[in-house]
């Protein structure tokens, strides 16, 4: 007779339908799982999403699970990996009832399937405080062929795959697809020099690729792509700061050099959506051209703050 107790009910509920992968030997219910990868190289990503600050007490459950896996995707996307096993740990409140715990694992369940994810093994605790969910996820890609930051060079074109900014107002951080199948597509098209996905903002995440591989950027205002989310009411300038720094637009950054970015915009590969919008410089730091006139583009964006008022 299993172990009936609430962690270990949840456990054999979760076991029953996390899935298989030829790659994950030895899945749920050992002390850790075993995966072997035929030769490939594992892309090995985490991020842990928290109530108040991914998610609100408003957010339903499922679209909660779905976010925590949908963001390690996305991390996957930027290396140009696909996706494996993902290992799930949850911190729970304690008033939390096993039907939402269950609504929650529905959502991100339901994600994992989509795109043929394992779910290999996590961890379940509970507390007395806010929902916590962290996700390791797994990934494959042929040996060398990860697309990191540091290969940007001067004179690359730079690109991203969508519209950016209104995440949050809109609910589209909730429910975005990982741009798995554009990366995929976009690596036999060309060769990516660098690449990352935009979760902090452009004005973020851009300095991020750029302190990685030593080099500067020019962007064109005019080009930056402002989704429909931004409210057209704005003032422009109001609108280009959405863009440049609300986050969690999970669309991905890449660089190419000029005749591959060139390829691009003449014959764009089928079902990838891109927009250029500046180049790589050999001096380093970032700046803007508004109305043809080149400011500095400051760091903007989401950081996780702490550390700043002295309460230990
Ligand atoms: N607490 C931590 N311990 C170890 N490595 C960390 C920690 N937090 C972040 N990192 C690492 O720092 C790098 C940048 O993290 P992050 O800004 O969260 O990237 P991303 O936006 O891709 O999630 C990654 O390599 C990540 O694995
Ligand atoms: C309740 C709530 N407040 C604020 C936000 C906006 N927000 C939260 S985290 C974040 C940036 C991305 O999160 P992070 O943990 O830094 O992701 P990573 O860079 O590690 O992928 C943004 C824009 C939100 N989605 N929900
Ligand atoms: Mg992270």
């Amino acid at each position: 007779m299993s172990d009936e107790r609430p962690e270990f009910a949840f456990i054999n509920w979760i076991a029953r339908q996390s899935g298989s992968r030829t790659e994950v030997q030895l899945g749920i219910g050992d002390d850790a799982a075993v995966l072997s990868s035929g030769g490939k190289d594992w892309v090995v990503t985490k991020d842990v999403i928290t109530a108040g600050v991914h998610f609100d007490a408003k957010t339903p459950l499922a679209l909660v699970g779905r976010k925590a896996l949908a963001v390690n995707i996305s991390d996957l996307a930027a290396m140009a990996a696909q996706p494996c096993a993902a290992f799930i740990g949850i911190v729970l409140p304690k008033s939390m009832t096993r039907s939402a715990a269950e609504e929650l694992y529905r959502g991100l369940q339901q994600l994992a399937s989509e795109w043929d994810i394992c779910i290999g093994g996590g961890d379940t605790n509970s507390w007395d405080g806010p929902l916590v969910v962290s996700v390791t996820l797994l990934g494959l890609v042929e040996s060398g062929q990860a697309v990191r930051r540091d290969g940007a060079q001067p004179d690359d074109w730079i690109f991203v795959t969508g519209p950016l900014g209104g995440s949050l107002e809109s609910g589209r951080h909730l429910t975005f697809t990982p741009r798995i199948r554009e990366a995929e597509t976009l690596k036999q098209a060309v060769t990516l020099h660098a690449m990352l996905d935009l979760s902090d903002g452009l004005g973020s995440d851009l300095f991020h690729l750029l302190d990685r591989s030593g080099v500067g950027a020019i962007l064109n205002a005019d080009s930056i792509p402002i989704h429909p989310d931004v409210s057209k009411t704005l003032p422009s300038a109001a609108r280009l700061q959405h863009a440049l720094s609300d986050g969690e637009d999970f669309e991905l950054l890449f660089t190419v050099s000029a005749a591959d970015g060139q390829r691009l915009i003449e014959r764009p590969p089928p079902g990838v959506e891109l927009f250029r919008i500046g180049e790589i410089t050999a001096a380093p730091g970032a700046s803007l051209v508004v109305d043809g006139e080149e400011q500095t583009l400051p760091r903007s964006g989401w950081s996780h703050g702490f550390g700043q008022t002295a309460i230990d």
